[in-house]
């Protein structure tokens, strides 16, 4: 894992451990606050050059606090700068109660705020401390900033936003930008928080990295970090079987195209060779569409026992247009000690019936990835989707270590978590990837990696980032056509 302060992911309650730490080692704590205030204030004139008028909204904790800071600092530098508490500022304590009486402009009653054309607001209401909903007086103020359209700059967090889950606790701004402090949370990563982060600034208010990187846990921003150790190098005297042979299970001769789509992608991303296994009744349609990747009947489970002889069949994909039923438990209780992507009918097969999936994969020791989407993972781990105490981090965490799977938990935020625990959560990837098809390029991508002998951790952590990146390189009229053709060298 990278211990890089940019790719490294802090919980509320691991930002307040850090802080007490800090003052433990003897840094002042409203030195911390004073830095963190003036990186407001400064984006604030950066980003914001022609505002009228700063409104900065303070709440009743250390996040008003900052903003007090900042708020000093924008009057300091000649901006014209309006000042709100929510709650009485006279009951501010420790640093907050410094920074504010050390900030002579006047406070009106968070009630008292009109939003005025060229407004630009600054959101210190609450930050990593918010434990609960947003009370009423709070929520009333951010409908009518929500309403008015002027822009946010939120400190720490938009107010109402969970660090912890990215859920909103009952209303939330919604941020043009967001300066928070040391590293960013996973509030700021997973939806719907993310879409109400805007722009994020992780700014160094001074805590040392060791102090950061001594609480934070297994979870991390999905960067190349993560797995560009493990990214395959080709080396000068490679041959195909080398770069691993991958096996995507082709459906019925009706639902052919989406494992195409996988197999297709496989070879692109690296596969030395693809088969497409494909029942008899489905041959023809797929020879007709196929050119380098190759393919071989398989009609049953014997057939599929006979091929598994050749050890030198390394990855496959199964789910992707195969059908739900008997079949696909039988091919994947039989795939389950090679490296294996399960998506899609693979894992909707498994809806009754998981316990003996997930007992297989334990006793194999291959490499098995799950790629659930909200729905797929609502029917293979209906408990945990409906846990709602559970952020999607913690729903994919304990679901890989029901299932002894690497789990790939799609969506705009997807989370890819392992059974140890490690977990690390995508943000490169742009909404066109929603488009149908992605899902299996996604597939077949792990399973070239998989193929290439990464492990799956590894393997679907890179897979999703560059599924990420193809999009972007495809541009927004993507199609899963089109993502193929654009997958992007690894390294
Ligand atoms: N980490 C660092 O190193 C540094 C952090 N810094 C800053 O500190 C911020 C964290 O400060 P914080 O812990 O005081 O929390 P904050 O977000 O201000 O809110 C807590 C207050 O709100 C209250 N409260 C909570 N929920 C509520 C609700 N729904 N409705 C009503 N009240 C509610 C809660 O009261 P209680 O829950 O005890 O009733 C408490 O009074 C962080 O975001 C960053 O900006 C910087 O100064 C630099 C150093
Ligand atoms: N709003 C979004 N922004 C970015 N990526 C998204 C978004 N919605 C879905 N995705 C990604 O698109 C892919 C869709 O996969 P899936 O739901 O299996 O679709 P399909 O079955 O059509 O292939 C996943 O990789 C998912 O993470
Ligand atoms: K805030």
């Amino acid at each position: 894992m990278s211990d890089a302060l940019q790719d490294i992911l802090v919980t509320p309650a691991e930002m307040a451990a850090i802080d007490q730490d800090a003052a433990r080692s003897g840094i002042d704590s409203f030195s911390l606050m004073r830095s963190a205030g003036m990186a407001v204030s400064a984006a604030a004139l950066r980003l914001f050059p022609a505002a009228r008028r700063f409104a900065v909204l303070c709440g009743p904790g250390n996040n008003g606090g900052d903003g007090y800071v900042a708020a000093a600092a924008l009057a300091r530098c000649g901006a014209n700068v309006v000042v709100f508490a929510l709650g009485d500022p006279a009951m501010l304590k420790g640093d907050a109660a410094h920074a504010r009486n050390a900030c002579t402009l006047e406070t009106g009653a968070i009630a008292a705020y009109e939003p005025q054309s060229g407004d630009v607001v600054v959101d210190a209401l609450f930050g990593a401390g918010l434990s609960r909903d947003l009370p009423d007086e709070a929520r009333t103020i951010v409908e009518r900033v929500n309403e008015s359209g002027l822009p946010v700059l939120a400190v720490d967090l938009p107010s109402g936003i969970d660090g912890h889950s990215g859920e909103v606790r009952g209303a939330s701004f919604i941020a043009a930008h967001t300066v928070t402090f040391m590293a960013a949370k996973p509030g700021h990563l997973l939806m719907p928080g993310r879409a109400r982060t805007g722009t994020l600034e992780v700014f160094d208010i001074g805590i040392p990295a060791r102090l950061v990187t001594a609480r934070s846990g297994d979870l991390r921003v999905n960067t190349p970090a993560i797995w560009k150790r493990h990214a395959a190098c080709l080396d000068p005297g490679t041959h195909k079987y080398k770069r691993g042979h991958l096996a995507v299970l082709s459906g019925g001769q009706m639902s052919t195209g989406a494992t195409r789509l996988s197999a297709a992608a496989g070879l692109r991303a690296g596969a030395g060779l693809v088969t497409l296994a494909s029942p008899a009744d489905a041959l023809g349609v797929n020879a007709s569409h196929l050119t380098a990747v190759m393919l071989k009947e398989i009609r049953n489970a014997a057939d599929l026992a006979d091929w598994l002889k050749d050890k030198r069949l390394n990855a496959f994909v199964l789910g992707p247009g195969f059908g739900v039923g008997k079949k696909a438990r039988d091919f994947t209780l039989m795939l389950c000690d090679r490296a294996l992507v399960l998506d899609a009918d693979g894992m909707t097969s498994f809806q009754q019936g998981r316990k003996e999936l997930f007992e297989v994969i334990a006793a194999s020791g291959g490499e098995v990835v799950l790629t659930p989407h909200e729905g797929e993972f609502a029917r293979l781990f209906s408990e945990i989707a409906a846990d709602g105490a559970l952020s999607k981090i913690e729903k994919a965490q304990a679901a890989a270590k029901l299932s002894h799977a690497v789990i790939v938990y799609k969506g705009p935020d997807t989370v890819i978590a392992a059974p140890s625990g490690r977990a690390v959560v995508n943000a490169n990837a742009p909404p066109w990837l929603a488009t149908a098809g992605s899902g299996d390029v996604l597939a077949g991508i792990i399973g070239a990696h998989l193929a290439q002998g990464m492990p799956a951790f590894e393997a679907a952590a890179a897979a999703v980032w560059r599924h990420g990146e193809t999009a972007i390189r495809a541009g927004r009229t993507a199609t899963a056509e089109t993502l193929v053709e654009n997958i992007p060298p690894l390294a």
